[in-house]
């Protein structure tokens, strides 16, 4: 039976600053790459040998895999970094502080555009510098590909192909994957995943550096789950 390890990145600079960070990207803090080492000591003690790793284009993940890999030692695994695991683009509240936010449009306004399942921020526009058309990293994506806001409904079906056509193969090779990526591309693997409805998924939060350790059948559906940090983690969704 393959094993699915999905981590969200360590605490970042700017989780740290409680500010909507998206596609920014932005470096782990000290305590970010504590958490990141701590997930590789606990993922070495399963004893489980991952044979791929995927990630995004956001360095807050991409050293959160490298740190894991270097406490499993196996830095030589093959690492695939995929735009569609990025975080939510957080549209034109990136870099803008929540609690500010809040002040400015009310926590209603601020929890929908955080948590309703399919209420995007307001955009960037095309021109703002900050628009992923003019970042190198996307040069490579189709230009209507890249969004300029997404609520958590788009993000799902943004990461959805990177799932069925690179890392769902893996696993139904045998393989073991190690996923290292965000707080809401992740909620989107979960959702698919368990079948969480969509009002339910946004209750799921997943703590940063703590991995969620999936067993799965050969259908891939997850026999058991759970963070191998029980102690720092709400519950996961009921399986069966
Ligand atoms: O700012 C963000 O990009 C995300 C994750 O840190 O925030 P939220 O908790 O609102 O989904």
């Amino acid at each position: 039976m393959p094993h699915l390890v999905m981590i969200r990145h360590g605490e970042s600079d700017w989780n740290r600053q409680n500010r909507f960070t998206g596609w920014i990207d932005v470096d782990l803090s000290e305590t970010g790459i504590a958490q990141a080492r701590r997930s590789g000591e606990l993922l070495r003690e399963t004893g489980i040998a991952f044979d791929v790793a995927f990630t995004s284009v956001l360095k807050r993940a991409i050293r959160t895999l490298w740190i894991v890999l270097d406490e499993l030692d196996r830095m030589w695994l093959p690492q695939h970094a995929h735009w569609r695991l990025n975080e939510r683009h957080y549209g034109a509240l990136q870099g803008l502080n929540k609690a500010e936010t809040a002040a400015k449009h009310g926590d209603e306004q601020v929890h929908i555009w955080r948590r309703s399942f399919d209420v995007p921020p307001p955009p960037l526009s095309p021109d703002d510098p900050m628009h992923p058309s003019h970042d190198p990293r996307y040069a490579g994506v189709p230009r209507e590909l890249l969004p300029a806001t997404e609520s958590l409904k788009i993000t799902l079906e943004r990461v959805m192909p990177v799932w069925s056509e690179a890392i769902a193969p893996e696993l139904r090779a045998g393989r073991n994957v190690l996923i290292a990526a965000h707080g809401n591309s992740l909620r989107a693997l979960a959702k698919h995943l368990f079948g969480i409805g969509d009002q339910e998924i946004v209750g799921l939060e997943i703590p940063t550096g703590n991995p969620i350790l999936v067993e799965l059948d050969e259908a891939l559906r997850p026999l058991r789950a759970g963070y191998l940090d029980a102690s720092r983690a709400g519950p996961l969704p009921k399986l069966g």
